[in-house]
Formats: structure tokens, sequence, C-alpha cells
């Protein structure tokens, strides 16, 4: 392999003199310790390389090693339930799932003489209690020469041979490399056809995400990214879940790290590691590292995807690794564009984003990657440039708001500020779930929230009392779509999550409560009676007192709605 020396050397950035020929994107190998590393630039016999590890101690003269292969992480089975860095190594010996190494099993599904095709699965293996299948790698394809026995294997060892069209032989192994920076092949790419519950009310009900689609999480200092990010990937229903944390403080990480062991996964009773892969890449950490660890988590979303599985991709959070863009970039010497990153920021975003899809796999099987990153702009101010270039790219834009947070109000997603490109898709399944008014609805909602916003201004200068009695009652019923539907703590044991046939029956009940309401107002009962009903400040709390297996109180509540609310009488009458 190519060999080089360090001519310069400055935090993750190394200059060197190259003696063979190195490619752009190229992993080496630097110093003695074969500290890993990736060429971002050549001119002729000379390079920059970026370095994922500390790089104190190196020095010019030192050895550079090339690998001849692009950057890539291991895939294979195994890497469910453990904790990584941001090249995929794992960052801890102990495993969070059950189970026991030496009783990794491997059961061979083809035999010698078989053709396979890329991404087929050639065998399954059990490791740490887990079934998982083995892949064919997406390039390899032919007539299998070898394949091992049935029964115990080490890791290293090559598991079978194949042999493709052109007399050349595929050695494949346990974990098979992929090039982290580059896509996984699919036979096609397919529009988002169904959503992704994620267990929270505003997401579902006013700003769902499609299976294979793409959100961002913006929000200022404090105002909830972390915790909706662990939220959704407790609560999300996708088959697996990658969870990179990227630049984050290193207690938050900390407390993601114990806290995610522990946690049962609601559908399915077992551990919620299961079916996760945390990876983990704190702000202490090198920088060069967390831009990668990005890259290396959508390759690994893609691989469960290409078995035909549900995945869902958290990152928190983008602009920590944007941040780090711009940290390499300055030590390249680039000339900055806005806010000092670098101008291929936009590219950059738009690579990662762009691979959430859902398709149909190299086997037929349909799988899906969405990715949902958290972005955290300074001061909150949403048009700085990482916020605004990574609106370009995403469907469904989930703004967190300061006033919310500092209100107590979770999530503190701002309605007005929020939007879904993928709703319209929706209506075909909430009407198979049992609700084919559901867009009407939403539609309803996003108008009332808007008609809040123009009112609070007016209550604001003349006071609540001198608006009309129609405008006040349209204040009390936002307050009630508020509260009832938009707030959900992540850390209530009954609302934490709420399944879409639960969140059906809030949303009829809450528009029920507005119907009848505007009814009682046309016969002349008062706002104020209206919102001093004890069955309001039942609806405001139902999400906490009705739990997922008690649906079928919410009818009493309704009948309760619907004797209150019918037997108001205007005042004149009640006296
Ligand atoms: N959905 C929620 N339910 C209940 N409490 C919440 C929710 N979201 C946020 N909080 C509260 O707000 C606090 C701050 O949230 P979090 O750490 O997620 O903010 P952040 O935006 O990630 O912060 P930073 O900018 O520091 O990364 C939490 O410790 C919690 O008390």
């Amino acid at each position: 392999m190519a060999e080089a020396r360090i001519r310069w050397i400055g935090g993750p950035v190394l200059h060197a003199v190259s003696e063979g020929a190195f490619q752009l994107g190229e992993a080496i190998e630097v110093g003695e310790a074969g500290l890993p590393g990736e060429v971002i630039r050549l001119r002729g016999r000379e390079f920059v390389a970026q370095v994922y590890e500390d790089t104190t101690g190196l020095k010019p003269g030192d050895p550079v090693h090339g690998t001849g292969q692009p950057l890539s992480v291991p895939l294979g089975p195994g890497l469910l339930g453990n904790i990584y860095d941001g090249l995929l190594r794992p960052l801890s010996e102990e495993r969070f799932v059950e189970g026991d190494d030496t009783e990794s099993r491997f059961q061979p599904q083809v035999s010698e003489g078989d053709k396979v095709k890329p991404g087929q699965i050639y065998a399954q293996v059990t490791m740490h209690g887990l079934e998982e299948p083995c892949l064919v790698p997406p390039h390899v394809s032919g007539t299998v020469e070898e394949i091992a026995e049935e029964g115990k294997i080490d890791r290293e060892q090559v598991l079978m041979v194949v042999r493709d069209d052109d007399d050349a032989c595929h050695e494949v192994h346990l974990h098979n490399r992929w090039p982290v920076r580059r896509p996984r092949p699919v036979r096609d790419r397919l529009p988002g056809d169904r959503p992704l519950i994620t267990g929270q009310r505003i997401l579902d009900t006013l700003f769902p995400i499609a299976r294979g689609s793409r959100a961002a999480i913006p929000g200022g200092f404090g105002t909830g990214k972390t915790v909706l990010q662990e939220t959704l990937a407790k609560h999300a229903h996708a088959d697996v879940i990658i969870y990179v944390g990227c630049g984050e403080r290193g207690n938050e990480m900390a407390e993601v790290l114990n806290e995610f062991p522990d946690l049962t996964d609601p559908s399915t009773g077992r551990p919620l590691m299961e079916r996760t892969v945390i990876i983990a890449n704190t702000s202490n950490m090198p920088v060069a590292a967390r831009e990668a660890s990005i890259y290396a988590g959508v390759t690994v979303g893609e691989y469960f995807r290409d078995q035909g599985k549900h995945v869902a991709l958290m990152a928190d959070s983008t602009s920590r690794w944007a941040e780090a863009l711009r940290e390499v970039s300055g030590r390249l010497g680039e000339l900055p564009a806005e806010a000092g990153y670098p101008a291929y920021l936009s590219s950059r975003l738009a690579d990662f984003y762009e691979r959430a899809a859902r398709v149909t796999t190299l086997t037929g099987e349909e799988g899906s990657l969405t990715i949902i990153g958290a972005v955290s702009p300074p001061a909150g101010d949403f048009s700085e440039p990482v916020t605004s270039h990574t609106k370009r790219y995403i469907r469904c834009f989930w703004g967190l708001d300061k006033e919310r947070a500092e209100a107590r109000f979770y999530p503190a997603i701002h309605p007005l500020q929020s939007y879904s490109e993928d709703a319209e898709k929706f209506t075909g399944w909430w009407t198979e779930k049992g609700n084919s008014d559901w867009y009407r609805q939403r539609e309803r909602l996003l108008t009332l929230l808007e008609r809040e916003a123009h009112l609070q201004r007016m209550a604001r200068i003349v006071g609540k009392d001198a608006l009309p009695a129609d405008q006040q009652l349209t204040l009390t019923c936002a307050q009630l779509v508020n509260e009832a539907l938009l707030s959900q703590s992540a850390f209530s044991k009954t609302d934490r999550y709420c399944s879409p046939e639960r969140q059906i029956e809030m949303l009829r009940l809450v528009i029920r409560f507005i119907d009848l309401a505007f009814e009682a107002l046309e016969r002349g009962a008062d706002p104020d009676d209206i919102a001093g009903l004890s069955v309001y400040r039942r609806l405001q709390r139902m999400g906490e007192e009705i739990g997922e297996d008690e649906i079928e109180r919410f009818d009493d509540l309704r009948s309760e709605l619907d004797d209150q609310l019918g037997g108001l009488k205007a005042r004149e009458t009640q006296e």
C-alpha cells in the first residue's frame, strides 16, 4: 500500500508528502499507532487528511499508510444492542442485551453450487440471543464455491466464497465493509405511503412524517431537542432505531447510555436496546470523527433497511456536525461562506438527508430509512445557515419554540412554525384506522390555532374580556387544543406514548367540544360558562387520565360532554 510522511499537522488535519498513489477519500493509518484518518484533498504528491483520533504526539516525519479503500464501516449481525464511536468501533466490551458471544451459531441457507444474488439472505446467525440474517454484499453475485458449516463461527472467518461470472472469487465474512459516504444500492426508490407513528399527538395528528421521509427538529438552547429525539427513539413504530449522539455534551450522552439499556420496548416488551444501535460522539471526542459519525449512522441504517426493515435514524445534533465541518474547513484555510461554514455545507446536508428513503431492496422487499435531525440554531434563530439549508432537504419541520418551552409546555413544537409536506398522503391510512375525517379535522385545528395567534395579539391590546363572545370562545377552544392534544409530557407514565387509536378518540372529543360549544353560543350561552364546565377541565387532562388500555372510557367522557354542553342555556334562561 502507498506510504507518505507527515509534513505538517494541526489538530485533526495533517499535510503529508506521499511516496505512492493515494486516492481522494482513501482511508489511511497515521503514525506508529495507525490512527484512522481519511484523505480529503489531493495535490500532486501532497495530500491533506483528517484524523479521527486525538493527534497529540504526532509530528512531521511520522509515517502515513494508505489502505487502498475508502473510509468504510463493518456491517453484519451483532450490531444491534451496542454502543459505537463515530467509526463504528464498539465503545464498550459490555453488551447491553442479554446473551453470550460464544453462543454465535451459523445456519447456512445456501449450498455449494447454488447461485446467490446481491442482498440475498444466505444464512442466519444467532448472536447474543438474537437471530439475524447474513446478507450477500451488494456487489457480490455468482455461484457458491464454499460455505461454512452449521455451528459455531469465528468473527474473522470466511463464511462463504462466491465465484462471479468473470471467474473472480469473493470472500464473504460475518462483517463486510461498506464505504460510509456511498449510498447502498436499492432496486427502486418509492414514494412515502404511510406514516411513521411516533406516539406524539402533535406530530402524528398535525405534522406526520412518512416512513422513509426526513424531518428536522430545530430549537434553541434547552427547548427539548434531546428529550424529543429520545422519546421518538423509544416510541416510534420502527423495527430498528439508530441514535447518533453527535457532538452533544458528554453528560447528555451519558444519560442516554445509562437510560437506554434499562428501557423496555412498549410494543414487544423486549429490551429496547435489542432494536437499537447507538453511535456516540460527544463534544470532547475528536472533531473529525464527529463528521464521520453521521455517515456511519446512515450507512448502518441502510444496512438494516436492506433487510426489509423500517429504520428510524435520530441525529442529535446536526449543528454540532456542521461545526465540525467548519472547524476542519478553517484548518484547511478554505474561504468561509455564511457564518464561517464552508460553501459545501448545503451539499453535505443534502448528501445526508437524501439517503432517507422508502425502497424496494435488491431482493424485492420493502424497507425504509427515516431521518430525523435535531438542529441547534444559535439564539434559536431559524434563519441561520444550518437551519435554512436543512429546510431545503427535509419534508417535515418541527420547530421548537422558546416561549412554549419556558412555559413548560412540552413538546415545545410551535404549531404555526412547523409543517409537514407528507400529511396529504395519509388520509387513506387514517381512514383504515377508523377516522375518515382526519385530514379535515387537522385543517380545522390548524386554522383555529392561526386564529388564536391573531386574537391573542388583539387581546393583549384591548383585554380578553373586550373581545366579542365568539372570539372569546375561539380562544377557549384553542386553549383546549393546546392542552388536551398538543401538550404531552415525555415523563408521564400514562401519556408519554399515544397510540393512533387513542389519538383518534381524543381528536374527536376536542372537535366535538368545539362544535357543541359554538352551538351553545348560538343558543345564547356565555363563553365563560362554557370554559367553566367541569368537562372542559376533564378534557384538558384526558391524556393523563385515560390510558392506552382503557380507551372505552372516552365514551363516558363523550356522554358527559354532550350532557353538559347540550344542557347549557343562555344566562337569562338560567336565572
Ligand atoms: N417532551 C418533554 N416532556 C417533558 N419535559 C420536557 C420535554 N422536552 C423537554 N423537557 C424538559 O426540558 C429540559 C431540556 O430539554 P433538552 O435537554 O431536551 O433540551 P435541548 O434542546 O436538547 O437542550 P440543549 O440545547 O442543551 O441541547 C429537559 O430536561 C426537560 O426537563
